[in-house]
């Protein structure tokens, strides 16, 4: 590249930086201003507001002067709100003002125009724009293609352009750092660039690099579903936070943070990925794992945790019942079994007062069914509330004869019957007047439980429902067919009752058991929520799926998942694309792949490969690093020589380090023996933990989304990882590191790594 052509951008640079400084000036006064008027009418609004509450002209008047002054603090507000999005935007624009620019041609007559993209749009004037938001439609180009005609998508309809020249910046501090044209063979040396960068506790935005495939995921507004199947480190979860920024960007002021939710793997993941949409200047959506989202919804029941689940070892049988019941085929029985309920068999109880039966379960059932059939089972509840409010009211004035009432009133204190009086007059005609008054009081009061009851649908039984429908579902699913008996179905049943009289549920159940209930008391989902990202699919089953879709009725899906990782769901998640396929209409479906893998050198993306069986859907990204190492130990004491020394190595060269154990017993045991040799590090042991500086210790099923320089895998042993349906949770586990790969196994290597070549990997 010429230096005269490094000379001329950086004279347009300079320029636009002086521009942005001036707007920066400019709106910073304005925040000034806002904060200054905004004072100023605090501060006035007693001696500005004219109270006149004389007559009711003068009631009004005063009114409508309060409003005035609220109205005026409110456009203040909002003008400083403005003012103060627009300052964090420019600001951020100063050090970094664009990183592309492209030269195009809208027809072959029409002349030559050229933009610059960066993190946000800057306008001089109100059509001139002298930077675009990467998310503009017209930035899609730089993203999509090579030179010649591009297409992208306006608000509009498709367009083309003829795409003349593609030119990438690197700046610091208004400086250009580089340029590169990428007609030249330069292309990925951004990329390269970026990738070279060492890992951190947060991971960043990847707007300057954004690959074309991964253009796709990010701004797809078609999709009901939008499944993304991408191999480790293809930038899935990266994509999808671009996508929020872009939809965020793309639908601004129809669109809030508040209405996308995305689901991730665990806790740790949500503050690796939660400096990535403040740094593009958008708010977090919601964020929650699934195992947070059923669980807030259940807090008198403890819901198995991951590592239980990790732990949890079942018979054949048990696989089989557990498999059935995260089928969409459940999902239909039970759906089926809650239409039924319209007219027979749900479950009610007693509603008790003082200890005693007050309304029966069979008057509370008679009045259930005593609706015509156009009742659902939504509105079948709220009229049987209502029925037994009446029946409630009713009962009021009986009540107030019995002698429990006159004893209490005799009962009380003064500082009580003052509350009881509360606020009204003590006027009565007679003192039986007054007696029935207070009888009242007190009556209402000791009902209020009742009242509540009712209208909490305490009546109801959940868990005695859901049992009744686990011992029903044999009339509504061939178990045989499922090959599961009714013996041991009948065994599971009983566990299930166990655990729920024990206040506890195994993760399988509790979605079942949520989606009974949603049915039961007509629940019709979140309407508000409009976009739902599901990372990591495969460890869903079919049945939560479906469960989602119901409770985010308007939502569009974007599922993001890697069949090669399914470590909970195993050789299931190949079904679970099949039935998702049969959850939304085909048409609104989009399925997209990503083969090439960014987050690891090609030494360890290779290396990964040939763990799995069908590697050959994993192309690396041609970054060279050192070959990954492999080193078997004689016993425990000399591996955890091993760990020190690797340990010691990584700290010294910077890089972060990861320690991935098989399960938390091999994690805990390490980090003790670790700490008694002095070396410092963090165990991570539940997916609730925060993420931690320095190096750390985490076992297999913690470590799902995350990335480090290093990873060092203690025990990659036979002893540990020898099972077949092991071989994804081993693959997952390696794929973590971005370019040290440190593999430790002692006394015989897991039979899962057999099949790397010898070439690629150096024993030490
Ligand atoms: N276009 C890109 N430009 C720069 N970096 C990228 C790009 N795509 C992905 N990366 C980087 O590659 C790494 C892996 O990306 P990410 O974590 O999104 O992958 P993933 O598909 O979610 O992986 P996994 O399934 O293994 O968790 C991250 O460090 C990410 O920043």
């Amino acid at each position: 590249m010429p230096d005269s052509i490094k000379a001329h951008e950086q004279e347009h640079l300079d320029a636009v930086v002086t521009k942005i400084k001036t707007a920066e000036k400019d709106a910073k006064q304005r925040i000034d201003v806002a904060e200054d008027d905004e004072a100023g009418i605090r501060k006035n609004f007693v001696n500005d507001l004219r109270i006149k509450t004389d007559s009711y002209e003068g009631l009004l008047e005063t009114a409508l002067s309060v409003r005035q002054q609220q109205q005026l603090l409110a456009e203040r507000q909002n003008s400083w709100q403005h003012a103060t999005t627009e300052l964090s935007t420019i600001q951020r624009l100063e050090k970094k003002a664009y990183f592309a620019r492209i030269d195009f041609q809208e027809g072959p007559t029409a002349k030559t125009e050229t933009i610059y993209i960066g993190l946000g749009s800057f306008s001089d004037t109100p059509d001139h724009f002298l930077i675009y938001d990467w998310r503009a439609p017209i930035s899609s180009i730089y993203y999509d293609g090579e030179l010649g005609n591009v297409s992208y998508q306006t608000p509009d309809g498709e367009q083309t352009v003829d795409v003349k020249l593609k030119r990438q910046f690197q700046i610091e501090d208004g400086t250009i750092v580089t340029l590169y044209d990428t007609d030249q063979t330069v292309t990925d040396q951004m990329l390269l660039s970026a990738l070279s960068e060492h890992s951190d506790t947060k991971m960043k935005s990847i707007v300057t690099t954004i690959q074309k495939e991964q253009n796709q995921i990010i701004r797809d507004t078609k999709s009901d579903l939008l499944f993304v199947q991408g191999a480790a480190g293809s930038g899935k979860t990266a994509a999808i936070l671009q996508r929020v920024a872009f939809l965020l960007y793309r639908y601004r002021g129809h669109l809030t943070a508040g209405q996308v939710m995305l689901f991730s793997p665990n806790q740790l993941f949500n503050d690796y990925i939660d400096q990535v949409l403040p740094e593009l200047g958008e708010h977090n959506m919601v964020q929650m794992t699934y195992y947070q989202y059923a669980g807030r919804r259940l807090p008198k029941i403890d819901v198995e945790t991951l590592a239980q689940r990790f732990g949890e070892t079942n018979t054949p049988a048990q696989k089989k019942i557990s498999q059935l019941k995260g089928s969409l085929a459940f999902f239909d029985a039970v759906t089926a079994y809650a239409d039924q309920l319209e007219s027979s068999d749900m479950v009610f109880r007693n509603i008790k007062f003082q200890g005693k039966v007050f309304i029966d379960k069979e008057k509370i059932q008679e009045i259930y069914y005593s609706f015509n059939r156009n009742y659902h089972l939504g509105n079948r509840l709220q009229a049987t509330k209502e029925a037994l409010i009446r029946i409630l009211n009713r009962r009021i004035t009986s009540e107030m004869k019995t002698k429990w009432v006159e004893e209490t009133i005799q009962d009380m204190s003064k500082e009580q019957l003052d509350t009881l009086y509360g606020e009204e007059p003590r006027e009565f005609d007679s003192s039986e007047k007054e007696m029935q008054f207070l009888s009242r009081k007190v009556v209402m009061q000791a009902f209020d439980p009742i009242r509540k009851a009712i209208v909490r649908a305490r009546f109801l039984s959940i868990n005695n429902q859901y049992v009744h429908m686990l011992r029903n579902l044999p009339s509504r699913i061939d178990l045989a067919h499922e090959g599961i008996s009714i013996a041991d179905w009948n065994t599971s049943v009983e566990e299930s009752i166990g655990k729920l009289k024990d206040h506890h549920m195994q993760l399988v159940d509790t979605t079942p058991y949520l989606y009974l209930y949603d049915k039961m008391t007509g629940k019709g989902g979140e309407r508000d929520m409009r976009y739902v990202f599901m990372d990591e699919i495969q460890d869903y089953n079919a049945f939560q799926l479906a469960f989602l879709k119901f409770s985010f009725p308007r939502a569009r899906f974007t599922m993001l998942g890697d069949l090669n990782q399914a470590i909970f769901t195993k050789e299931n998640s190949r079904t679970l694309l099949q039935e998702l396929s049969t959850m939304f209409d085909p048409d609104k479906t989009r399925v997209i792949q990503l083969t090439q893998s960014y987050r690891s050198t090609q030494q360890v993306t290779d290396f990964t490969k040939h763990i799995l069986k069908n590697g050959e859907a994993v192309t690396a990204f041609a970054r060279e690093g050192e070959l990954p190492t492999m080193t078997l130990a004689a016993d425990e004491a000399a591996g955890l020589n091993r760990v020190i020394d690797q340990i010691k190595q990584n700290e010294e060269e910077d890089e972060t380090t990861a320690i991935i154990g098989k399960d938390l017993a091999d994690c805990r045991e390490l980090t003790e023996k670790l700490k008694a040799a002095g070396v410092a590090v963090t165990l991570i042991q539940s997916e609730n933990q925060r993420l931690a500086p320095g190096t750390i210790v985490v076992p297999s099923f913690l470590a799902k989304g995350l990335e480090f320089d290093g990873v060092i895998v203690w025990q990659a042993s036979a002893s540990r990882y020898a099972a077949e349906d092991e071989r994804q949770l081993l693959y997952t586990i390696c794929s973590r590191a971005m370019h040290r790969l440190s593999i430790i196994g002692i006394g015989e290597f897991s039979p899962l790594l057999s099949d790397v070549p010898s070439d690629e990997y150096e024993m030490i």
